[in-house]
């Protein structure tokens, strides 16, 4: 596994976000890797992230999630296939959300330890396709699916 959490490689101008930007000092701060070719996240949610009965996350949390561990996975990905390394001085590979379908297959309980995976579906262009599962324990209790969309590099003047 990569030492480095791909977040962590985010330049300050894309470090904001809420469920994963190092730099949101209210925030997440979800930390995603590289493992082979899967990428893994772990997060304990917070217990006032409850759904409708106080021992079960709310479905806004596990989307929020993938939202963020997909988006870092697509940008992983993207740099293996560029034969990059993360955090090599030249401009970032970032990708943002295009479309999150989420599946609630389990309730997901409150209070312990949840893993998120991400596995590349497909890289064509800018477009890339996340499968997505969490876990609690040895329960899948959410899988998703995400298209991402890589930033295009600024025009040279
Ligand atoms: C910015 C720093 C990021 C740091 C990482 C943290 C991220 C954490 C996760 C997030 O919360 S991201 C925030 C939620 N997402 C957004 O706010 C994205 C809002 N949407 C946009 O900004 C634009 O729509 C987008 C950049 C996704 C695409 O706009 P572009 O003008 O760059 O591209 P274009 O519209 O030409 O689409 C490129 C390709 O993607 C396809 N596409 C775009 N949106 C799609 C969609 N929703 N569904 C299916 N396909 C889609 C589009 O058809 C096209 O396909 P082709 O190349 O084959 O023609």
């Amino acid at each position: 596994m990569s030492d480095m959490a791909i977040q962590d490689s985010y330049p300050p101008e894309f470090a904001h976000c809420f469920g994963c930007g190092p730099g949101n000092p209210h925030g997440h701060h979800l930390k995603s890797y590289l493992l082979g070719y899967e990428t893994i996240a772990r997060f304990t949610p917070d217990l006032k992230y409850s759904g409708g009965v106080p021992d079960h996350v709310y479905g806004g949390m596990i989307a929020s999630l993938m939202d963020c561990h997909g988006t870092a996975s697509a940008a992983a990905f993207a740099y293996r296939k560029d034969g990059r390394t993360m955090g090599d001085g030249r401009r970032p590979i970032r990708f943002v959300t295009a479309s999150l379908r989420v599946e609630f297959k389990k309730p997901t309980p409150l209070g312990c330890e949840l893993v998120v995976k991400g596995q590349l579906l497909s890289l064509q262009g800018r477009k890339a396709w996340v499968d997505l599962k969490l876990a609690a324990g040895d329960q899948v209790c959410a899988t998703g699916e995400m298209l991402a969309i890589r930033l295009p590099d600024p025009v040279e003047s």
